[in-house]
């Protein structure tokens, strides 16, 4: 058609901008702008400076979650009165696409607290639970976990051995999480476990740190994520009060329910730590002459810069989606799935090349890329393997379960 249009009537053609090929930012509303305009300056003036040497000597600083507390990006979609500031999905996704250019460790923190503490107390909790922790949760003031994983349950959580016991007063429970984030620092514990009063249904409860029989070993010795504690979680005859238990939610919908929040920010999070590694490659292609030419004039190199920005722009345009109708509340958790599988493996895929488009230079932490690609092994991994949310993808257009 348009080649019939005269000169004068042919709309306009903008000038492509290569960071931004769809004009995503014309797509957000100036709230979410300002929001992540003040989330970026924070991981870039705050988190950068100290993400090496934490990285190198697998620290992490509990003060950041009071810096994120006092900037507003702990539980931004939980409502203003139990300290959050009510935003939409579409913020926190851009929020953790920031957190995650720095770091996926560092966006991880965020996510858990948010997404995986914040989020089933505020949906499942009643109001004492709610106003006992979400104000400190938002605020920093206390760190939470999530313990769903176990030695021997991970992509089928329904196979967890940790129970609840009815007592008198309230319950007892036992059994051990693996692989916990933020666990060794946490003060609030939000576990599952199978309820022996509820059928052997898998139920919620919050537990506060400090109860006997409640302890959190760190472990030790991860090449990726170093910036991010985890940590085992083990219960020995954990005594609690009724009160610790979720009352609004029983089964696996209760976990899958927060995990969905913790995977769609992980989608946009994942495009961050990308978008990092593509512009890095970029400009180590511009400054770096081999064969008396800058390598990115090379056929070999733009092919990979173009690949790179091919997918972020693709990935990006999803999250973005995803995020809108999960405002809308028509979200469905299968497109969380596909933007959590193919975000996470495209990351991974831009990291590496990102890596070797480094060179030697590549492999040093100097240069962050190599710290991005060995994060996001995990991120590709957590909240749901790659090949778990095939899965899904598959079942949910044949019908038919490939899980067992
Ligand atoms: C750094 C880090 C932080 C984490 N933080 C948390 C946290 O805060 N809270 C929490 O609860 N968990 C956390 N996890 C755990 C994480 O969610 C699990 O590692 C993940 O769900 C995978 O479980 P798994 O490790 O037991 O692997 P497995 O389930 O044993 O999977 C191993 C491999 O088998 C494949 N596989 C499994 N089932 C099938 C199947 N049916 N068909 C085909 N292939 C299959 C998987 O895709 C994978 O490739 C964290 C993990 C890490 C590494």
């Amino acid at each position: 058609m348009t080649e019939h249009l005269s000169a004068q009537s042919r709309p306009e053609l903008s000038t492509f901008n290569w960071e931004d090929a769809f004009l995503l930012e014309d797509q957000l509303t100036e709230d979410e702008r300002m929001v992540r305009d003040a989330a970026r300056a924070y991981a870039e003036d705050k988190l950068m400076p100290r993400v090496t040497e934490a990285y190198a000597t697998e620290t992490t600083d509990p003060e950041i979650f009071r810096e994120m507390g006092a900037m507003g990006l702990l539980g931004t979609t939980i409502p203003e009165e139990y300290g959050g500031i009510g935003a939409g999905y579409v913020t926190y996704g851009l929020v953790a696409r920031e957190v995650e250019r720095i770091d996926s460790g560092y966006r991880s923190m965020m996510s858990v607290q948010s997404s995986l503490v914040m989020y089933p107390i505020y949906a499942y909790g009643s109001a004492e639970q709610r106003s006992k922790y979400l104000p400190k949760l938002a605020s920093g003031e206390y760190i939470g976990c999530f313990g769903l994983t176990e030695p021997d349950a991970g992509s089928d959580p329904g196979g967890m051995k940790t129970t609840a016991k009815k007592t008198d007063g309230g319950y007892v429970l036992n059994g051990s999480k693996m692989w916990i984030s933020n666990a060794p620092i946490a003060d609030v514990f939000v576990v599952w476990a199978k309820s022996e009063a509820h059928g052997g249904k898998i139920r919620g409860f919050v537990l506060d740190k400090g109860t006997p029989g409640l302890s959190a070993p760190k472990i030790e010795g991860k090449v990726s994520l170093r910036a991010s504690i985890t940590g085992e979680i083990v219960m020995d005859n954990v005594e609690v009060s009724e009160d610790a238990l979720l009352p609004n939610v029983e089964g696996l919908k209760g976990p899958f329910g927060c995990l969905n929040r913790a995977r769609y920010g992980i989608a946009w999070g994942a495009m961050g730590a990308a978008e990092f590694c593509w512009h890095g490659a970029r400009q180590y292609g511009l400054d770096r002459k081999q064969f008396k030419k800058p390598l990115a004039q090379t056929q070999l190199f733009q092919l990979k810069l173009a690949n790179m920005q091919t997918e972020i722009s693709l990935g990006l345009q999803a999250a973005l989606r995803v995020g809108r109708l999960m405002d809308e509340a028509k979200a469905a958790p299968e497109m969380v799935s596909l933007i959590k599988r193919n975000n996470c493996g495209k990351a991974l895929e831009i990291a590496r090349h990102a890596r070797d488009m480094h060179g030697g230079n590549g492999i040093s932490l100097d240069f962050h890329v190599i710290r991005h690609m060995v994060n996001l092994e995990t991120v590709n991994t957590y909240e749901g393997t790659h090949d778990v949310h095939a899965l899904i993808l598959g079942r949910a257009q044949t019908g038919l379960q490939a899980f067992f």
